[in-house]
């Protein structure tokens, strides 16, 4: 695979770096790392968030150049995801040599490589593949089709110390995590978190910490759900949402109080927002690409 120079391709891999690093910065954010608090992650800062986005680079070169240079047809297109697949296991890598040994950006490299990949993908084909995000939906659904029964149906679950958290959760409650969330092509991300994205008004932070909160209405973050060890922790954090977005959202006195005490509620039991982070990602990577959401219109 040739790593391709082209504006296009250098901008698709910009704005993926670009969408981790405004995730980062998004700030007050309850269970995660922002500039100002690690939250419950104190193995983890914002620098090691860079070094860790920055270590990506040569990964989501690949992932762009996989997707453009990819000659199957639609019906190919799980071939496309596994010529990706050993990339990420290399891009984990590079993550843990950046990070010395700290998970900041794994489920991102899996999710957000997918959504590259097949950004390039549609971009290079605009006759087969409709615009927008219902086309890129459509070519990331094509390109999964074979990944639940690949991972969770037929993998192997019979030792459960060996099964990761998300594979834990599909054997003990049926919960697909982010492979279902990914096959079914980010539904989380483009029928909830953009739209809302999109509608949303003030600064950026406010419209970005808004979509969080959001996000947390619909997502099944699998690493909330190991921390709390029970899946009702996703009733009370909707319960908290909804509060929140009674009090006015990021916008209001009341509300940037309440996210304060959410953050310290979510460090005082330990719950990490890690996956939900990660559909933040995803969903500033369509707005960037999409010019939703422009660093010269960080209007109030
Ligand atoms: C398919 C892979 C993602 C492998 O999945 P795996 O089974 O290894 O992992 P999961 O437990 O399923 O979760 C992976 C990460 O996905 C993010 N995530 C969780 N829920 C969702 C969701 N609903 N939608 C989207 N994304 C989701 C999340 O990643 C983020 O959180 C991590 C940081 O949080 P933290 O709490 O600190 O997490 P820990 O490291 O566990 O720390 P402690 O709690 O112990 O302190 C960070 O990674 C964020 O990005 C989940 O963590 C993919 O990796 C893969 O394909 N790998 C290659 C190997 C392979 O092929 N395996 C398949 C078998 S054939
Ligand atoms: N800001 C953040 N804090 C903790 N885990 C994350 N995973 C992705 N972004 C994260």
């Amino acid at each position: 695979m040739t790593i391709s120079e082209t504006t296009h391709a250098r901008q698709l891999v910009s704005t993926a770096l670009a969408a981790m690093l405004y995730e980062v910065s998004v700030n007050p954010k309850p269970g995660l790392v922002d500039p100002v608090d690690a939250g419950p992650h104190p193995d983890m800062n914002v620098f090691m968030f860079i070094d860790s986005a920055v270590s990506l680079r040569r990964y989501f070169d690949e992932c762009v150049a996989a997707g453009e240079q990819f000659t199957g047809g639609l019906t190919a297109l799980p071939d496309l995801f596994q010529t990706i697949r050993p990339a990420g296991i290399e891009a984990e890598k590079d993550m843990f040599g950046a990070t010395h040994g700290v998970n900041t950006h794994k489920g991102a490299i899996f999710s957000l490589g997918i959504m590259l990949t097949a950004a390039a993908f549609q971009d290079r084909h605009p006759k087969v593949v409709p615009t927008g995000n219902a086309g890129l939906m459509q070519v990331i659904q094509k390109m999964l089709a074979a990944l639940i029964d690949h991972d969770l149906a037929n993998g192997d679950m019979h030792d459960v110390r060996n099964l990761t958290a998300g594979e834990y959760q599909y054997v003990k409650y049926g919960f697909l995590g982010i492979r279902g969330e990914a096959a079914a092509g980010f539904p989380v991300v483009m029928n909830h978190a953009y739209p809302f994205l999109a509608r949303r008004t003030g600064s950026i932070n406010e419209r970005l910490l808004d979509t969080l909160l959001h996000i947390l209405l619909y997502a099944d973050d699998s690493n909330l759900i190991k921390r709390s060890g029970n899946p009702d922790i996703l009733l009370r954090v909707r319960q908290w949402v909804t509060r929140f977005f009674e009090l006015g959202g990021s916008q209001t006195a009341e509300g940037v109080s309440f996210l304060q005490k959410l953050n310290q509620k979510f460090k005082q039991e330990n719950l990490s927002l890690g996956g939900s982070a990660d559909l933040l990602i995803l969903t500033i990577f369509l707005a960037l690409r999409n010019g939703i959401i422009r660093s010269d219109q960080n209007t109030n």
